[in-house]
């Protein structure tokens, strides 16, 4: 939990007065979300799009003003969390099941930071299983269309022992691969499949990385450009 606190509150160096930021969700950018509404408290001035209604709930419980993503075009930067990250700072996300909404307001961001503890920091992608949106009308056809297509096994996404269903009301099928050696080309394909809304492979999307390490201290990863 230590890393995770120093991660997420490191981002906010990169926040300045005035920003409209996009605001990710889980247990590492929780503590991004509490120091911003520290800061917000001492003055800064800032409007937040959420990446989920969880996001959405602790941001206003905390007294940060928050914005529809319909209504901007742009943001400034976003702050999210990953389940994996690689050298080349391609991500698996999609852990907490907001990989859409993520996705989307990462694409219309200027800058995307990731705040991650160490264990999250690996050599090749593909160990946390790669959490795929899918809709609810024949998830098991797509699950099929997805093993046939990869070596991969789908399973579906269960929360007390019923089917997790996302904010945007869909299924999560948790793709188990060995490895993900080309992640450009599996990002662009899973999204042909029919069936598939969205996949939580985040390749070229993030230009910053903050790991939190155990020994308190945090470590910077750009990606060249
Ligand atoms: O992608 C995500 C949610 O969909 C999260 O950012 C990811 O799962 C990391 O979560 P945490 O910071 O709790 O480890």
């Amino acid at each position: 939990m230590e890393s995770k606190r120093i991660a997420g509150e490191k981002a906010l160096e990169y926040v300045q007065d005035g920003m409209t930021l996009g605001l990710g969700t889980g247990s590492t950018v929780y503590w991004t979300i509490v120091k911003l509404a520290e800061r917000v408290k001492e003055g800064l001035r800032v409007r937040c799009v959420s990446t989920s209604n969880d996001t959405e709930r602790l941001a206003a419980s905390l007294g940060i003003t928050l914005i529809g993503i319909d209504r901007i075009d742009e943001l400034d930067l976003t702050i999210d969390g990953a389940d994996e990250a690689d050298p080349a700072l391609n991500l698996i996300k999609g852990g907490g099941g907001a990989l859409l909404r993520e996705k989307m307001v990462a694409s219309i961001s200027k800058r995307l930071i990731i705040v991650a503890d160490e264990t999250k920091y690996v050599d090749e992608l593909g160990k946390f299983p790669l959490p795929v949106e899918i809709v609810t009308f024949g998830w098991e056809t797509t699950m099929r269309q997805l093993s046939k297509a990869y070596p991969c096994t789908p399973v579906l996404r269960m929360k007390d022992n019923v089917p997790f269903v996302t904010d945007n009301g869909h299924y999560i099928a948790d793709c188990r691969f060995t490895a993900i050696p080309g992640p450009e080309r599996i990002h662009s394909e899973l999204n042909t499949i029919p069936g598939v809304v969205e996949n939580g492979l985040f390749v070229h999307m993030a230009d910053t990385l903050i790991i939190g390490r155990s020994d308190g201290r945090t470590e910077i990863r750009t990606r060249g450009r």
